[in-house]
């Protein structure tokens, strides 16, 4: 794990991020704090340029409108054409047909070298792509067709029911959790996937696994309080690119270790922020990212291969 995260702070690999505005700030900080550089540019008349300069982009769907469309995909061809790392973070895909609709084109479009949600994102994926059975997907949302799907579909609770089934919006569902018990089957799915998107997947939660089709890493790094606090996931996924970025030859390795770091970084700073509150607890995760050096991750990281 070390090197991957030694790479990462001597490459200092700059990302461009197309992504949502409510966790922008925290991506872009935390980019920072793990020794990477952040751009954020979604204007289509810019992306293609911007993205040349960089070494990874980072596609979030997070607060997705139409202007964001081809400025995503102009980047993602752009990136690809250039041989530039892309991940992909589904955010809240099931919550909207918009959003599923503008994730299989890009799917189609764009060759991305990770995809990185929650398990409830994930599984929206793979039924799109057919490797599952049809799942759900509450969220901020800045596109007039997705506020009607929403609205549309909200119980007397608030709560999003989605629009294949129950679902939390850009939070995974309970029932979709990936546990000891169930395990084998998620890494199975995960692998499905994998292989038939031919990218690395990364299903993050209590428990998260990164595959590439082949092997499995089942990394059991993280803290609950990670999950109270929005933009863990969007960080995490910046953090993703970054490592990628870095570490063209070992893709698979580089990517479980920048989930192994996240989720130290969340123990450590539970550890630090003790009953403090979410607000403390946000800040100490940043200042867990920023101090993590590569023999702290070592010794923190916790993760099987299957
Ligand atoms: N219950 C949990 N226990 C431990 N770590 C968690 C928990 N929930 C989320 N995490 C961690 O939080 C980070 C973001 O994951 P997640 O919450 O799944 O993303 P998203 O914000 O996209 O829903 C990951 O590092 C993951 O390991
Ligand atoms: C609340 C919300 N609504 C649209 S994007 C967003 C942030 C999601 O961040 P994360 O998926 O990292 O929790």
């Amino acid at each position: 794990m070390k090197e991957y995260l030694e790479n990462v702070r001597c490459v200092a690999p700059l990302i461009h991020n197309i992504t949502n505005y409510v966790t922008a700030n925290d991506v872009a900080n935390v980019l920072l704090a793990c020794g990477a550089s952040p751009i954020m540019a979604d204007e289509e008349a810019e992306v293609e340029e911007i993205t040349a300069h960089c070494m990874g982009l980072n596609l979030n769907l997070g607060t997705l409108n139409q202007k964001k469309i081809p400025a995503m995909q102009k980047a993602g061809k752009m990136a690809n054409k250039l041989g530039h790392v892309v991940v992909l973070d589904p955010v809240g895909v099931g919550a909207s047909s918009f959003r599923k609709q503008t994730a299989e084109q890009l799917l189609k479009e764009v060759r991305f070298d990770a995809i990185r949600g929650n398990i409830s994102e994930i599984k929206t994926l793979a039924s799109l792509c057919g490797t599952q059975e049809k799942n759900s997907g509450n969220m901020a949302v800045s596109d007039t067709m997705d506020v009607e799907k929403i609205t549309d579909k909200s119980d007397h609770c608030g709560k999003i029911t989605g629009i294949d089934g129950s679902g939390r919006g850009v939070d995974a569902d309970n029932a979709d959790t990936v546990t000891e018990e169930n395990l084998a089957q998620h890494i199975s799915n995960a692998k499905m996937l994998s292989k038939k998107l031919q990218t690395i997947v990364a299903i993050t939660g209590a428990i998260d696994l990164v595959t590439d089709g082949s092997s499995c890493y089942v990394i059991r790094n993280g803290n609950p309080q990670m999950g109270h606090v929005t933009g863990a996931g969007c960080q995490l996924s910046g953090i993703l690119t970054a490592f990628l970025a870095a570490n063209p030859e070992n893709k698979l390795q580089a990517a479980a270790a920048a989930v192994c770091m996240m989720g130290y970084a969340g123990e450590l700073a539970a550890e630090k922020s003790g009953q403090s509150g979410s607000g403390t607890y946000r800040v100490s995760l940043m200042d867990a990212v920023s101090c993590m050096d590569g023999d702290i991750l070592e010794r923190g990281a916790r993760y099987e291969i299957r």
